[in-house]
């Protein structure tokens, strides 16, 4: 599904796709604004949903809102590379951004739930690195569900009901993060996209790169 861009260190590599996933409330998103202004090369996908729009939230940054609809509509149009129904809604990844993204040479960070990171990983396993973050209890879910602010109580008991029922599938995921501290688990998440931008079957330039190094040290 990728083409190559330049790492870099200017080694051509095959784009990767970033997912973090997580309950509710653990972090997610707090950790991807993070990786998009800190990160260079990385660039968001924003889903279209047809959840109402929270305060504080943009139309076409944070998600695209749409109506049932038209929701359906791009279902039918295949205009979704993977998509899921989540607390009643409809979440789902628009295709053609993500693939303009990865054939410009940019890695692609996902806030999906696991349904749409098992969607994916079918598609393109090779390239998809996924991340589950955990809160360190309960207790802190519940807080920073309720410190967000954004969310009814009735909202907010149904999304804590479905933690845990989230949480079962943490161990489909590559990498487990827990997020005690922001600071901390964000300096994990990057070192994992470090780490993986530079896995050597991704590295696609190398062996070119490697013939000229030789070539130097024979001429
Ligand atoms: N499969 C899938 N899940 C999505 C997509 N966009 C968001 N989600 C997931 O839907 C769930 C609910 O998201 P949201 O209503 O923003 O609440 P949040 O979990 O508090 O951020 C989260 O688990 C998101 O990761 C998408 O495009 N596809
Ligand atoms: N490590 C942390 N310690 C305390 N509060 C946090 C931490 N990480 C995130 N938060 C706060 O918890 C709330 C939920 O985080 P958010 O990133 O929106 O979660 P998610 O996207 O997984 O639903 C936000 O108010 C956020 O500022």
């Amino acid at each position: 599904m990728t083409s190559g861009g330049h790492g870099t260190d200017g080694v051509e590599r095959r784009g990767l796709m970033f997912v973090l996933s997580s309950p509710s409330g653990a972090g997610k998103t707090t950790l991807s604004r993070l990786l998009i202004d800190r990160m260079s090369g990385l660039k968001m996908s924003v889903s279209a949903t047809t959840r109402p729009m929270r305060p504080g939230e943009v139309n076409g940054k944070d998600y695209t809102f749409v109506d049932k609809a038209t929701f359906e509509a791009m279902v039918k149009a295949d205009e979704l590379l993977e998509w899921a129904t989540v607390f009643d809604n409809s979440y789902g990844t628009p295709r053609g951004p993500v693939e303009a993204a990865l054939s410009a040479g940019q890695d692609v960070l996902f806030d999906i739930d696991w349904q749409g990171t098992q969607q994916l990983k079918h598609k393109a396993r090779e390239d998809v690195v996924s991340v589950f973050i955990l809160p360190p209890s309960a207790g802190d879910l519940e807080k920073r569900l309720h410190s967000r602010a954004q969310d009814s109580d009735e909202v907010i008991r149904k999304r804590m009901s479905r933690a845990s029922h989230e949480m079962s599938h943490w161990a489909e995921y590559d990498y487990i993060v827990i997020n005690h501290d922001v600071d901390e688990a964000f300096a994990e998440v990057q070192s994992i996209l470090k780490a993986e931008r530079l896995k050597r079957e991704r590295r696609i330039g190398l062996v070119g790169f490697v013939r000229a190094l030789q070539a130097q040290l024979q001429g």
